[in-house]
């Protein structure tokens, strides 16, 4: 994968602030080039990275009920507007003959994900593809709960609504019992 050209960001930014009206000589924008650029090579650097290798490790456990790591907070960018959404993450699944992921792997998985250029869907299905492929468990379940910037401070303007995804493969994709379960359990504090 390609690394991040800082020099071709710093650029596009200069010119958009041109573009905008603004001066970007004064001083409270000199460095702003610069920072964007290094904000964008952390916040999208996920494209160098494949959410599978986080499974590489596996461990075997004699466990063959729901493992659920829920409320994972992470931050994304739309990739139609180029502006943040974020929420939660919850992930479950149901390991197969007792191969289990370390648990921080689900989060790392959707940490990297996130930071691309995203659709929420999409963040949604790599991971539960990602440990599909890597894990072959019974059944997977992700829920994703986000707001979008993009409908948020500018086009349709509305602060505070959710946008919920999900995507359930193996078992919890017509056991309707399986997915309840995971509901319930997220809503437990
Ligand atoms: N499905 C999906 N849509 C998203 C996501 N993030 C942003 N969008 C939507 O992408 C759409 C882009 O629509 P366009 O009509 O091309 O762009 P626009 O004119 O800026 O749209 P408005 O936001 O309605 O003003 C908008 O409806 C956004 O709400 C996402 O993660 N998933
Ligand atoms: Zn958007």
């Amino acid at each position: 994968m390609k690394d991040v050209d800082y020099r071709k960001i710093e650029k596009a930014v200069t010119m958009i602030l041109e573009a905008i009206g603004e001066n970007p000589e004064r001083e409270g924008l000199i460095d702003t080039p610069k920072r964007v650029a290094k904000m964008y090579a952390e916040v999208f650097e996920g494209l160098n990275k494949d959410p599978k290798d986080y499974f590489k490790t596996v461990f075997n456990e004699n466990h063959d009920e729901v493992v659920l790591v829920k409320d994972i907070p992470f931050h994304s960018m739309c990739e139609h507007h180029l502006v943040p959404f974020f929420g939660h993450a919850h992930v479950a699944y149901i390991p197969r003959d007792g191969v289990v992921a370390g648990l921080s792997k689900l989060a790392r998985a959707v940490e990297t994900t996130a930071k691309r250029p995203q659709l929420q869907e999409r963040i949604t299905s790599t991971v539960a593809d990602a440990m599909m492929d890597m894990l072959n468990p019974i059944g997977v379940y992700v829920i994703i709960e986000a707001e979008h910037m993009c409908m948020t401070m500018r086009g349709i303007k509305k602060p505070g609504a959710k946008t919920v995804t999900t995507v359930a493969r193996g078992i919890y994709e017509h056991d309707d019992v399986k997915r309840a379960e995971i509901l319930s359990l997220i809503k437990m504090t």
